[in-house]
């Protein structure tokens, strides 16, 4: 690894990182997209939108590279970075709480059991290569996420990069591992953690994501739940179970049909996956307050091996403007302003983990 590459890795780049691992995997220089229907060679990267509705979503570039942690630290000790300098406008109230009301409503009818709001803010900014290098640096500072996956991907002037403990899936030959992962409260020294993890709503929160699982994957073979068990983070703790499940044949496994069947889980989609509900259609302004937020994003490092994670706990950017997105599970016992309280506190996680 040299300078050379560090720089072609600025301008343009896929990467996502594994702390289990030890590895991240990147790619640079001269992408190709292509759709399912194409035949590509692995290791290649995922990437759709949140309503997997992009025409090519499979990305293979000129050089792919593994390293681990350490050595992807010293890659970027090459050269000096600098801290974006971002003007923030305000989190916006106004559209979350019409989202949330709307959803109420749905739950109020039996339409619906569980949605995921969202919110945003914007900032003012252009995101050029040294602040790149910075906001991965700092990701690697935070040595205590080890139960996140570090990802982005840019291009001269898009992208997004963050740190994602909402893992979709990750494939080894006929083993399948996923997660439910909802509830949240603030990782702090008043936190009571046992009574989080005994909390009524959070619980019923958290089984929706377990149903809605299950239903998604059924049809693939014997489902094995762990138990429930607390994710810390350093500022926001969660409930989590373990899902896996063993395929009977690998050849059953094809990457975009099941992210097709899983995603959106209720984590970051709904409960039923599938109603008669308009509430998270894909509409011209849903496309542009989401972005890439919670869009499955993914790589194929070869037939017996793939991982794919949801792009939340990250910042996006286009030309001049950078965005932060957070959302939380709503359901017919939440209140607004405890959720609007969870949206406040992941946007400040999201911020203090990039050092923005
Ligand atoms: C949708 C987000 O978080 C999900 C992951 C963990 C806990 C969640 C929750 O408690 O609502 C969310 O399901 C987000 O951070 O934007």
């Amino acid at each position: 690894m040299n300078k050379n590459i560090l720089n072609e890795f600025l301008e343009s780049a896929y990467f996502i990182g594994s702390p289990n691992e030890n590895k991240i995997w990147c790619m640079v220089s001269s992408f190709e997209n292509y759709s399912f229907e194409e035949k590509i060679t692995p290791p290649y990267f995922y990437l759709n939108n949140f309503y997997l509705s992009k025409a090519k979503p499979y990305c293979k570039g000129e050089v792919f590279f593994e390293m681990t942690y350490s050595e992807f630290s010293d890659f970027l000790q090459f050269e000096n970075d600098e801290k974006p300098n971002i003007k923030w406008e305000n989190v916006n109230k106004e559209y979350y709480l019409s989202k949330f009301l709307e959803l109420k409503e749905e739950i109020k009818n039996n339409i619906l059991k569980k949605a995921v709001p969202y919110s945003f803010i914007n900032g003012n900014v252009k995101i050029n290569k040294l602040n790149k290098l910075y906001l991965l640096k700092k990701l690697l500072e935070n040595k205590d996420q080890k139960h996140s996956y570090i990802y982005g991907f840019w291009n001269k002037n898009t992208g997004f990069i963050g740190s994602s403990p909402e893992l979709l899936f990750t494939q080894n030959v006929k083993n399948i591992h996923t997660i439910a992962l909802a509830g949240t409260i603030p990782n702090n020294s008043s936190t009571n953690k046992n009574e989080f993890l005994l909390d009524p709503k959070m619980q019923k929160e958290h089984y929706y994501v377990i149903e809605g699982i299950k239903q998604s994957l059924n049809k693939f073979g014997k489902i094995k739940m762990g138990e429930t068990n607390l994710l810390e983070l350093p500022k926001l703790i969660h409930l989590k179970t373990d899902i896996n499940i063993e395929i009977e044949n690998q050849n059953l496994f094809q990457f975009h049909q099941f992210i097709d069947v899983i995603h959106p889980t209720p984590a970051i989609g709904s409960l039923p996956k599938n109603s008669q509900s308009n509430w998270l259609s894909e509409s011209v302004v849903e496309h542009s307050n989401r972005g890439y937020y919670a869009a499955p994003f993914g790589v194929v490092l070869n037939d017996q091996k793939s991982i794919c994670i949801c792009t939340i706990r990250g910042i996006q950017w286009n030309e001049e403007n950078i965005k932060i997105c957070a959302g939380g599970g709503v359901i017919f016992e939440s209140e607004f302003d405890l959720e609007w309280e969870e949206i406040l506190s992941k946007i400040n996680a999201i911020k203090h983990n990039l050092g923005i």
